[in-house]
């Protein structure tokens, strides 16, 4: 029985994890494809590292068009990450008639109509299930599962770095910086973890699900973004008391007015199931006007649970090839991109504030949210021993998102507010 041959570029974590799957599991995949398996040739950066795992010299190379171009390998898995040079490499395989997995959100944020349409075009499957929520196959059911609705909401944890650090810091009290190393050493953070914290790669993936949720052309500029940089213990703790977790939500929503997408750092009610979330895990939850609410929970990154999206991938081009049907499945964006202006997003707030203790100053602060037509949900003062003055934590009812930057704004002129300690997106 002739082999399949799979040309892999990356033998970090993800690629690592590949192997192993491949190889542990040969005799299952086998049954399912009706062919052997082989990996036939792979791209790393150095040929001298330790690896954990046992692979044959022969078939590492540093040159990345040696698996692109060989002529007997079908399909490329691109777990190396990187995005203008692994463009070029993908749709150079494309050309060549060479199926795509990937796991790279990097690129398919950024470039995921260009390579899809290449692939069209070439009859060619292109899957990248792993780039968004490692191990969930939620990309499947965006594409497929929820083919028959129309879907209004995604509201996803869908970083697994920021979650690990957010849990370890609420539970444990740990440092930010230690988790992240941790985090690093677990192999969950990006190469750059600059884009785990800041947000970015949660940003990347909303694209991509709200691209395919709402079958519109996400692109990465219409996700306005905050990391969790600047999210401390002290505001972890105020979430708690006032029985919020705090979790950094990729929210996409869809009204007949448009569409809105965002990633933030965001109190969630602890009654609602995505607070309970917790770790390197991820979820995704979806609102279809058919269907109602579905939650999708799993790992969101690590080794073995982003290879398990990886290798099911692998499967579903094999059957493809044997069925001479590559190249169909790709979601091409069909509706027209209406994205909602900031007076036409909507959700609660919470604000810390640290203010003069003195007669007056609750009404003149409530007196600014009247001018701006944002009403109150809860309005609660402490006096801090650690600091001069009263503390005062404001949860809002729903505001439109351009009223409350007034409201921050006409603060920050406020001499009775000495500073704006934080803010937050509340949900739930
Ligand atoms: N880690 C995770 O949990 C998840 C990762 N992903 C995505 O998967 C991809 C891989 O991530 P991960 O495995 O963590 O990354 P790693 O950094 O662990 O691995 C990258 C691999 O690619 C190789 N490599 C990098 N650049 C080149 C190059 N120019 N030429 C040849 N080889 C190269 C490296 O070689 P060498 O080993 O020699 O250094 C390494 O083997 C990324 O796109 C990431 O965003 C998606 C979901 C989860
Ligand atoms: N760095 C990412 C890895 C998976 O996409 C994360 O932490 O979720
Ligand atoms: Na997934």
């Amino acid at each position: 029985m002739n082999a399949i041959k799979i040309g892999l570029l990356g033998l970090g974590t993800v690629g690592t994890g590949v192997v192993r799957i491949v190889e542990k599991h040969q005799e299952d995949l086998m049954s399912q494809v009706g062919s052997p398996i082989r990996i036939e040739k792979i791209a790393v950066k150095s040929l001298e590292k330790e690896r954990s795992i046992a692979v044959d010299p022969a078939i590492l190379t540093q040159d990345p068009w040696e698996v692109i171009r060989h002529p007997d390998i079908d399909i490329i898995v691109e777990v190396m990450g990187g995005v203008e040079d692994t463009k070029t490499y993908l749709l150079d395989a494309l050309e060549h008639g060479k199926h795509i997995v990937t796991a790279n959100k990097d690129l398919m944020a950024l470039y995921g109509s260009e390579i899809l349409a290449k692939a069209v075009e070439q009859q060619c499957d292109v899957f990248y299930e792993a780039s968004v929520a490692g191990g969930i196959p939620i990309i499947r059911t965006l594409i497929e599962g929820f083919s028959s609705d129309r879907i209004t909401k995604i509201m996803g944890i869908v970083n697994g770095t920021t979650n690990y650090i957010l849990t370890k810091m609420s539970r444990e009290g740990a440092s930010y910086e230690d988790v992240l190393k941790e985090a690093q050493q677990l192999g969950y953070a990006e190469s750059d973890p600059t884009s785990d914290v800041e947000g970015l790669d949660a940003a990347r993936k909303m694209a991509i699900l709200g691209t395919l949720g709402f079958r519109t052309n996400v692109e990465l500029r219409d996700v306005s973004v905050r990391g969790i940089s600047s999210v401390s213990k002290e505001d972890i703790a105020y979430a708690r008391q006032l029985g919020y977790e705090m979790k950094l939500l990729g929210i996409a929503e869809r009204h007949d007015e448009g569409i809105s997408i965002s990633v933030q750092p965001t109190m969630v009610r602890t009654s609602h199931p995505i607070a309970a979330v917790s770790g390197v895990f991820n979820a995704v939850y979806v609102y279809g006007e058919a269907v109602g609410e579905t939650m999708f929970y799993g790992a969101g990154a690590g080794e073995m649970p982003t290879a398990t999206s990886v290798v099911a991938d692998l499967v579903a081009v094999i059957k493809n090839m044997k069925l001479g049907v590559n190249g169909l499945r790709a979601i091409v964006p069909y509706k027209e991109k209406k994205l909602k202006a900031d007076d036409q997003v909507f959700y609660k707030n919470f604000l810390l504030l640290q203010v003069d203790d003195k007669a007056g100053v609750l009404a003149q602060i409530t007196q600014v949210f009247a001018e701006y037509e944002v009403s109150l949900d809860s309005v609660i003062q402490t006096p801090n021993a650690q600091q001069p003055g009263a503390e005062i934590m404001i949860v809002t009812h729903l505001a439109n998102k351009a009223s409350m930057e007034k409201v921050i704004k006409h603060f920050e002129s406020l001499e009775v507010i000495r500073r704006i300690k934080s803010s937050y997106r509340v949900e739930g």
